[in-house]
């Protein structure tokens, strides 16, 4: 039997026996010796002696007792409280039965008193043996009252802190030395500071640790991690990584990536290692594309700050991504437990990154986005470019990946949680993944949720992989039925450790091959940092949050390009429909039950300013949809005025819901002014919506008010320009949608009151006269034939102001030379008035 066989079996056989022991010990007894090495020593030399097993010891151990102070600085925190003192605690089970005792110590700002309390109530609520196997509720509770009898509080405030934070590790340390001293063994002690906190607070606490905590021993197993962010660009983490190299050496830097540290991410090498035949297939002859992703549903709600300062590229791209990529696409160490190999190969594979395009990112951001920064930041504006969500093609010049596409892609509020690394293999049929492929190899590694629900190793049925015996549990016929998964053999790990608690024990065992060395560390910001520089003022794309959202983001790429897919919206035949709130839906429908279906024999909507605005966007949105289904192109023409402007405000927040590049804009009227007047109608439409939207410019189409001598001088033929444009472009001049305002003196577009331009029976364009006593004297506009041939008319009117005139016209309603928007009749088409309360009512009815 080998040596390490046999030491395993000691460890295994001591920790059962050491529980079972314990448990029919009393307990009186038991709070003397708990916790202390001379304890384990004690119940050792027992067993070696009545010969209980076969006892095969490293020297080394029982040699010395190690006693080990962990010291969380930032211990009332989130990570703290969701992950780190459970990863603490199940250290503390699992190594406290090998000669290992320990004392913990949390520390934050609050005073000692308060901090206490708070630290107790944390320890109680979070710590819990729910995931660990094989431990019995009442043993349990003895287990958590010993691991919060190790735990202290302590104060950390100010420089003076740190030595007074020395001291108490220093008694601690002595105390469990006294012990082995006693029991004449050796004695090693470590400590290990553990940074959860914001990263500007890193450098001085990591001076002060060196100042002031820092053993005087040579050895002495001092050990620092910290949790990322590890800079923002380049320039930050080199600064950050010099500033640590002054105090703390290589070797004691621990920097935490805790998707390293997800089980199944934990795999990937020993499948590649075992899977002799897989690690011939992956490289560029045989792998079509390798896609990367981290999807979540939740937003950034609780950490806006943070946030908005890194985003998605620098949140989970430049470090949880990149990672994941690297397992895949790093060459194998020649010694599969050579972890300084295992480190250079991976930063030989970062050196072969591509340096990226801005034509190979593509950005977005979820819908209320900005307002949560607004409201909870109260910052101000409109122009929190922060990507939530980001794609991005990533390609390796090296011989074994030249050729293959790579995508990284993660996003907040998508519609399902995901994160998984998928491998797809060449073969000439189409198919996607968890459905159809008959014939295509994939193999995904599913680190958690999706179709599989539990972190899983899938692979399709014809492309075999070996697991490590006794460590998988393969997924039913019925189970794979279920999960809609039929095309793949599914695997998921018997036994699922916490990624923090095994990032918490690889520092105790200092393995490093989990963390992110300095080197490799520059590295990855060398290439992040330059593609983030490219990105420049890049607009992200707005997708609504939650279901829906990856329609409106879906994408398509090849070794060449990334896009986002346009067509999803002409291809989908879902309707749109914006998310209102109930009090909204309750406030629509109420307020809809009181008030007529139709105005002047058209259909009517009404409802409150905000609503209305929101249906009219609806409306629109669905109409665009219907004639690109259709037709493949939808033309609409804007009026100018002030209910226009809010309209394009709104359209600006929801640019995803339309197919712009499908979509061709128009004016209804234009006033003869320079082009950055205040009154100049296409200036307001982008200003408020076009800069916004991502539209061809040959699908916007301002009127030709000034071309070659002055604004509008007839004899420059603008308006019939116009005309021809529209003839060119328009089939059968049919506009698919136009939207109106109204005048308080009943005009719409630019036809006014006894002008002759309200007889214009041929010309679908003309120049006319400005309003009597208007400063603006000469406009262009189009004229009734065509107006009413368009498909859909939208006479949108908002504000008390305008009660007036509609009471005035909905009596006399014939009279188009005296209100011409009654000239408004469509011939073939549909026409929909769409007036706010204040409009209809004179007042508001909330
Ligand atoms: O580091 C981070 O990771 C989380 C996602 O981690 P998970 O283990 O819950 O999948 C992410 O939400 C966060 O933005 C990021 O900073």
């Amino acid at each position: 039997m080998s040596k390490s066989l046999l030491s395993f079996q000691l460890e295994v056989l001591f920790w059962s026996d050491t529980h079972s022991y314990m448990k029919k010990m009393n307990r009186s007894h038991m709070d003397f010796f708990n916790g202390h090495c001379f304890f384990h020593m004690f119940l050792l030399l027992l067993l070696t002696i009545t010969s209980i097993m076969p006892v095969v010891i490293n020297p080394k151990e029982i040699e010395s007792c190690r006693h080990t102070t962990i010291i969380l600085i930032g211990a009332t925190g989130d990570l703290a409280r969701k992950y780190l003192w459970q990863g603490f605690f199940e250290l503390f089970i699992k190594e406290q039965a090998r000669l290992t005792t320990f004392t913990f110590i949390g520390c934050a700002r609050s005073d000692q008193d308060s901090g206490e309390i708070k630290l107790q109530k944390i320890l109680l609520d979070v710590v819990s043996c729910d995931d660990i196997s094989n431990i019995s509720p009442g043993n349990c509770q003895i287990l958590k009252k010993d691991f919060i009898k190790l735990t202290h509080y302590h104060m950390l405030k100010g420089e003076e802190m740190y030595a007074s934070l020395n001291d108490k590790i220093e008694v601690f340390q002595r105390k469990a030395a006294k012990q082995a001293e006693g029991v004449g063994i050796g004695f090693i002690s470590d400590r290990i500071f553990y940074l959860s906190i914001p990263p500007f607070a890193y450098l001085d606490t990591s001076r002060n640790i060196h100042k002031f905590c820092r053993p005087s021993t040579p050895y002495s197993g001092l050990r620092l991690v910290l949790e990322k962010p590890f800079g923002k660009d380049y320039a930050s983490a080199k600064f950050m990584s010099d500033e640590l190299a002054k105090h703390f050496r290589e070797e004691e830097i621990y920097r935490v990536d805790h998707y390293l540290a997800k089980p199944i991410a934990m795999q990937v090498l020993p499948v590649r290692t075992n899977n002799v035949h897989l690690e011939m297939v992956l490289n560029r002859n045989h792998v079509e594309k390798v896609e990367v992703v981290l999807t979540e549903t939740s937003d950034v709600k609780d950490r806006l700050e943070y946030y908005d300062e890194y985003g998605v590229i620098r949140d989970i791209l430049q470090n949880h991504l990149t990672e994941l990529l690297l397992l895949v696409t790093m060459d194998l160490p020649k010694n599969a437990t050579n972890k300084e190999e295992i480190e250079q190969n991976k930063i030989r594979v970062l050196q072969k990154f591509q340096a990226l395009s801005p034509g190979d990112i593509l950005l977005g951001q979820y819908q209320n986005y900005g307002s949560e920064i607004q409201e909870g930041l109260q910052k101000s504006g409109s122009t929190h470019l922060t990507p939530t969500f980001a794609a991005v093609l990533l390609r390796i010049n090296s011989k074994r990946w030249q050729g293959v596409p790579f995508v990284l892609m993660s996003g907040k509020k998508m519609d399902e949680r995901h994160s998984y690394i998928r491998i797809v293999f060449k073969d000439r049929s189409f198919c996607l993944p968890y459905h159809t492929c008959k014939n295509r190899s994939e193999l995904i590694f599913s680190l958690s949720h999706g179709p599989a629900k539990i972190p899983s190793i899938l692979h399709t049925l014809n492309l075999p992989i070996y697991l490590q015996e006794g460590m998988f549990h393969e997924f039913s016929e019925s189970d794979i039925a279920n999960k809609n998964l039929t095309q793949y053999r599914a695997f998921s790990l018997i036994q699922n450790t916490n990624a923090y608690a095994s990032v918490i024990s690889s520092v105790f065992h200092r393995d490093r091959t989990g963390f992110i060395g300095t080197d490799h560390l520059l590295q990855s910001w060398n290439y992040w940092g330059q593609g983030l520089s490219v990105l420049g003022d890049n607009l992200p794309k707005l997708y609504p949050g939650g279901k829906g959202s990856f329609r409106n983001l879906s994408f398509q790429y090849d070794f060449k390009h990334i896009d986002f897919n346009d067509q999803t919206f002409s291809k989908s035949n879902q309707r749109v429909d914006l998310i209102l709130s109930d009090e909204d839906i309750n406030m629509v429908s109420h307020n809809m039950a009181q008030i007529p279906d139709t105005f002047l024999g058209n259909t009517l909507v009404s409802a409150s300013t905000d609503s209305l605005i929101q249906r009219l966007v609806e409306d629109l949105a669905n109409s665009a949809l219907d004639a690109i289904r259709k037709r493949g192109i939808f033309h609409i023409a804007f009026s100018g005025g002030a209910g226009p402007l809010v309209l394009f405000s709104k359209l600006a927040t929801v640019p995803y819901l339309f197919p712009w590049k499908q979509i061709h804009i128009w004016m209804v009227d234009e006033r003869c002014v320079s082009s950055n007047h205040t009154e100049y109608n296409f200036h307001n439409l982008d200003e408020r919506l076009l800069r916004f939207i991502d539209i061809p410019m040959s699908n916007i189409h301002p009127m030709p008010t000034y071309l070659f001598t002055d604004i509008c001088n007839p004899d420059d033929l603008g308006s019939k320009l116009y005309e021809n444009h529209m003839q060119k472009l328009i089939s059968n001049q049919r506009l698919d949608f136009i939207v109106l305002g109204v005048g308080m003196d009943g005009h719409t577009a630019s036809l006014f009151r006894g002008q002759n331009s309200l007889k214009e029976r041929t010309r679908l364009v003309v120049l006319t006269p400005g309003r009597e006593g208007d400063s603006i004297k000469q406009r262009m506009t189009l004229t009734f034939p065509a107006i009413n041939k368009a498909r859909e008319i939208a006479v949108f009117v908002l504000g008390s102001h305008k009660h007036e005139v509609l009471k005035v016209i909905s009596n006399d309603e014939t009279n188009a030379d005296k209100w011409p928007i009654t000239g408004v009749n469509p011939d073939q088409g549909t026409m929909t008035w769409y007036i706010d309360h204040d409009a209809l009512f004179g007042k508001s009815l909330s």
